[in-house]
């Protein structure tokens, strides 16, 4: 027998099972600290802490997210954790990070050949909560698949997804076990986001750990599935005068019961195709806006060099929506695409080579099925068995108006514990809120569109700061106006209502 020193077989498997260990999570997830991005003024360090890296989720498909992490400036241990899903489905969590509530902006200036630039933007939410931005689901943003062809994707499988991003990025990321965490999300996100809570709170029934510190979600003009997300379109362009009594009358004569985006009966289709018109004209997301283009053109090439960006710079590409103006707040979403495309800032990111063709603000590669037909299920169960919820709605988005997001919170029928009221910033109305037992609150944005933030900053990290800072160590103090020494005694109603919020 061929004798030689050859470690003992058992020596071998040891070794060979904590190589694959350390393989895998080399491979399955990366994380790296960014301290410079290209681009950004002025020129040196970000002032925040930002890390990029992959988590694998789905081991077969060789699917990994890319996300973008934010410590809070404030207190990165106490604070919050926010996991911030967008849209689209397939628009990048990018979006959320420079166009809403990150602590980034890109400077909206012509397009000139040279890299975008962006500055630091104050009212970000990472000034008081740590963020996760996620590409999500897999084909959003930098997030890909090593087969390509399985860009399935649906609500459900969306949501498995982010459960099993974020027990690996805890598991990576310990520190932030404790942090009250919270889930959130706008527009089809959503309606994926209760999915994803609800998923979370069955992880925690079971023993696996770590247990996740879950307190509620946080979702913008969401989408639930129903049919009221857009047939409200219809009482709100008569509310905002942009359509007539005599139309509005028709069409809920005729429509009844009808989904709004595909009539079945004639007479109703015919009412809203007028509708339809008067709708087109507008900008959607924000109906007081200039109607623009609203994603990036497909410029024919871009070649990024280590100095600028070459990109066919015309009034007409050779496909795709023609260039947003100047005056649109859509030139952002052109200046983003120049920026997220170019090499250098791909490297600064560390996204992986050769994973994706072209970045897209919202992807298109994605083969999405959407599974489920309404969210209010996983709503009323989460709110009772005790977590929070804030549903907030631009009140100038005609996309998805608050018409509808008011209809379906009243439709749950949770008692009013605080009546419908305006809540300010700076001595001024930001808008109104109501607020129900089980813990669910509603707040318009005035004059926001259909991504909040993206209109009114100021004024949503003050709704935010309110949200999350009202119930941190569960502590609220509260006055009885008009009581005494036994406030019950001389004020019981009030007493009652303030102890069933
Ligand atoms: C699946 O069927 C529909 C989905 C949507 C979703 C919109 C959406 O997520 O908007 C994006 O939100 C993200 C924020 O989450 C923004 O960044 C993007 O600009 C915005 O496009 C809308 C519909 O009709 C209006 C649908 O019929």
């Amino acid at each position: 027998m061929l004798t030689a020193n050859y470690p003992h077989p058992s020596i071998m498997r040891v070794f060979l099972f904590f190589l694959c260990i350390f393989r895998w999570f080399l491979l399955a997830s990366a994380a790296f600290k960014v301290t410079h991005l290209p681009g950004f003024l002025p020129q040196g360090a970000l002032p925040f802490h930002l890390e990029t890296g992959y988590i694998e989720v789905d081991e077969v498909y060789g699917v990994e997210l890319f996300y973008y992490f934010i410590e809070s400036e404030r207190n990165p241990s106490e604070d919050p954790l926010l996991l911030w899903l967008t849209g689209g489905p397939g628009c990048s969590g990018f979006c959320g990070l420079v166009l809403e509530i990150g602590p980034l902006k890109f400077i909206s200036e012509r397009y000139n050949g040279s890299l975008p630039n962006l500055v630091y933007h104050t009212y970000s939410w990472t000034k008081v909560s740590n963020i996760i931005f996620l590409d999500s689901p897999v084909g959003a943003g930098f997030s890909f698949s090593n087969h390509p062809q399985s860009y399935e994707s649906g609500d459900k499988s969306w949501s498995k997804h982010v459960i099993i991003f974020l027990r690996k990025w805890l598991i990576d990321h310990q520190q932030f076990l404790s942090n009250p965490l919270y889930i959130a999300g706008d527009s089809y996100a959503g309606k994926v986001v209760p999915l994803v809570v609800h998923n979370v709170l069955n992880e925690n029934d079971k023993e696996e750990q770590p247990k996740f510190n879950i307190q509620g979600y946080m979702i913008g003009n969401p989408m639930t599935g129903e049919l009221i997300d857009f047939n409200a379109r219809v009482p709100f362009a008569f509310g905002m005068g942009i359509i007539s009594d005599e139309l509005y009358q028709r069409i809920d004569e005729n429509c009844k019961g009808e989904d709004y985006e595909n009539p079945k009966s004639s007479p109703c289709a015919s009412l809203l195709q007028i509708f339809e018109n008067f709708k087109s004209e507008l900008c959607e997301q924000h109906i007081l806006e200039p109607k623009c283009s609203l994603d990036a053109p497909k410029p024919k090439y871009i070649v990024g060099t280590r100095r600028s960006m070459k990109v066919q710079e015309s009034n007409t590409v050779l496909f795709g929506p023609p260039i947003p103006e100047l005056k649109c707040r859509t030139y952002a979403y052109y200046l983003m695409y120049i920026w997220a495309n170019s090499n250098i800032v791909q490297e600064a990111l560390n996204v992986k080579k050769e994973t994706i063709k072209e970045w897209r603000r919202c992807s298109d590669v994605l083969n999405y099925t959407k599974d489920i037909s309404s969210n209010l299920k996983y709503q009323v169960n989460i709110t009772t068995s005790g977590y929070r919820a804030l549903v907030y709605s631009g009140d100038h988005d005609m996309a998805l108006p608050f018409v509808g997001t008011k209809e379906w919170v009243k439709s749950l029928n949770f008692s009013i514990t605080d009546r419908w009221r305006s809540w300010h910033v700076d001595g001024q109305v930001a808008g109104y809120t109501e607020s129900y037992s089980n813990n669910l609150t509603f707040a318009t944005v005035k004059g926001a569109g259909h991504t909040a933030p993206e209109y009114k900053a100021k004024e949503c990290l003050a709704m935010f700061r309110r949200y999350t800072e009202s119930y941190s160590n569960n502590l609220t103090f509260a006055t009885v106006k008009g009581a005494g020494h036994t406030a019950p005694e001389s004020k019981a109603k009030q007493c009652l209502a303030m102890f069933r919020s």
